[in-house]
């Protein structure tokens, strides 16, 4: 699904009430009755309403819905920071039938102790910060002990920009128009986003389709879509011979974390190249996969042998000792294959950022935002966040899947695309071990780079969503969402 910037929805806006055609009064209608159907159902017991509309199109939308509402046998009470406002709130303020309460209202909403709020105060209108009585309101409203729903976006979030003022409104659910805003994946909005819902509008899907947005956010189909079926006559051969080095002594267990996840997702034949420490344990632990093994007791000091491989997962539990950085300057030297690296592996690119002229293009870094930042310097915010890593990925010419809430796959091409699974309870100790893995068994069957990538990463989460279902989100450990894997396979694979 596309992520589209203000300007953009702007336009698919205009563009449907001129082609559809429809009047922009009725596309509000559309949209409020879109909004209060998600409400009415997410909401259904026919608590009180207070609406606070601002004098924009947001506060239109706020009036109409405070209109279906009351048709719904809610008690509905609306505040206005004015009598009058645009064109469409100016119709919605008439349409107000009677029985609903309504206050203009300067600085202060009054006192509201019960009931649901929904604000309506600024939409994707908003172009600066909110000062003055808006802000005094906006301080009651979060002051509110009830729940709070934000039409469109919160009042004081901007959809494609970091908030830059100190009143913003905290929302308990926010539900947006058509699509999701660049806004919702920043981990700083997300004490005003609360949880977030998307809405259909019926703006115009063909004008959207041609929209160019390098933004996306993986949804279930997408990952249906590329999934790769295994065939009738395949066998362990041709379901890809991986190699995941790593491990050293006291970090064996990031070593069969990814080993085990790698093999549930459909690796065909898996080679452990490890320390000599590391024999017996990932023999033992998992005695489906081969392991090779360094002449050397507690850590990594040699070349490993690729030959054969079709993919190659560096990182888990490698430690960082000068004599492993060496080795991975030659295994990335002599990297003929797909491959990803993630943790120490990275943390030793970071330490010697020469090694980067040798990685292979497509090559897939895992790097949580802390990692990113050894890699490629400290952002101000997500957003700058995003334009570095999107930066990165295009100077380099690696994947980066920066790890996060919504974690980021960024491609070679500058487009970037948030996940849509997993949870809190996934940031946990082997989480990325496991992702490793996942990845590295995809990238031996064949997926392209960024695919394999894309894909991984919304596996990983679909099965820390299963996990979570049935654990909860506090117990869950890195083997659980292994665990869950086949769960999560068999989601996607259901038609
Ligand atoms: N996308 C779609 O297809 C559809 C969108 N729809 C809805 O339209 C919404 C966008 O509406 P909108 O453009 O009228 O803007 P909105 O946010 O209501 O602001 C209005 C005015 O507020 C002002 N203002 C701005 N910042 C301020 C500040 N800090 N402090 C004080 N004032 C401030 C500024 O006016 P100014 O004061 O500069 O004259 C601005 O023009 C969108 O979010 C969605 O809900 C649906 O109805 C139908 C389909
Ligand atoms: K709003």
């Amino acid at each position: 699904m596309k992520i589209l910037s203000s300007s953009q929805i702007r336009d698919a806006d205009k563009h449907t009430i001129e082609n559809e055609p429809i009047e922009s009064i009725d596309l509000m209608e559309r949209a409020s009755a879109s909004f209060s159907k998600w409400f009415i159902g997410e909401f259904p017991g026919k608590c009180k309403v207070h609406v606070v509309s601002g004098k924009g199109n947001n506060g239109g939308d706020g009036l109409a819905v405070a209109r279906i509402l009351k048709r719904n046998g809610y008690e509905v009470k609306v505040y206005t920071t004015s009598d009058e406002g645009s064109e469409d709130f100016n119709i919605n303020f008439h349409r107000l039938p009677e029985g609903i309460e309504r206050k203009v209202v300067d600085d202060s909403l009054g006192s509201i102790e019960t009931g649901v709020l929904i604000d309506a105060l600024f939409g994707s209108g908003l172009d600066r910060p909110i000062e003055g009585r808006y802000a005094k309101i906006v301080k009651e409203i979060n002051q509110f002990a009830g729940q709070v729903v934000s039409i469109d976006i919160p009042s004081g979030v901007y959809a494609d920009n970091p908030v830059d003022g100190e009143h913003v409104v905290e929302a308990t659910h926010t539900v947006s128009f058509q699509l999701p805003k660049l806004a919702f994946f920043m981990a700083e909005n997300e004490k005003f986003v609360g949880d977030w819902h998307v809405v259909d509008i019926g703006l115009d899907q063909n004008f959207i389709d041609h929209t160019d947005s390098r933004i996306h956010m993986v949804t279930l189909e997408d990952v249906r879509s590329y999934l790769k079926k295994p065939a009738k006559f395949s066998h362990k051969g041709n379901m890809g011979r991986s190699m995941l080095i790593c491990g050293s002594s006291g970090k064996m267990g990031a070593c069969i974390i990814a080993a085990r996840a790698a093999l549930r997702s459909g690796a065909g034949l898996l080679t452990c190249y490890v320390p000599a420490v590391g024999e017996n344990i990932i023999q033992t632990a998992v005695p489906e996969a081969m392991a090779m093994v360094s002449t050397f007791q507690d850590y990594h000091v040699e070349e490993a042998n690729f030959k054969g491989m079709d993919a190659v997962g560096i990182g888990p539990g490698l430690g960082t000792e000068d004599q492993t950085e060496m080795a991975l300057r030659k295994w990335i030297k002599q990297l003929e294959v797909p491959a990803v690296i993630d943790a120490d592996g990275l943390n030793m690119i970071s330490s010697r950022p020469d090694i980067l002229k040798h990685v292979p293009e497509g090559t897939i870094f895992t790097p949580h935002p802390k990692e990113f930042s050894r890699l490629a310097g400290e952002a101000e915010d997500s957003f700058k966040r995003l334009e570095m890593a999107r930066e990165y990925a295009k100077k380099h010419k690696v994947i980066i899947v920066l790890k996060g809430a919504y974690t980021a796959v960024f491609d070679t091409e500058g487009s970037v695309y948030f996940n849509s699974t997993g949870n809190p309870g996934m940031a946990t100790g082997g989480s990325g071990d496991a992702l490793t893995g996942i990845i590295t068994a995809l990238l031996g069957q064949g997926y392209s780079s960024k695919w394999a990538a894309i894909v991984g990463v919304f596996i990983h989460g679909l099965a820390g969503d299963e996990a979570a279902e049935d654990l909860g989100c506090i117990s869950m450990t890195a083997t659980d969402i292994i665990d869950y894997l086949p769960d999560a396979f068999r989601h996607v694979e259901m038609r």
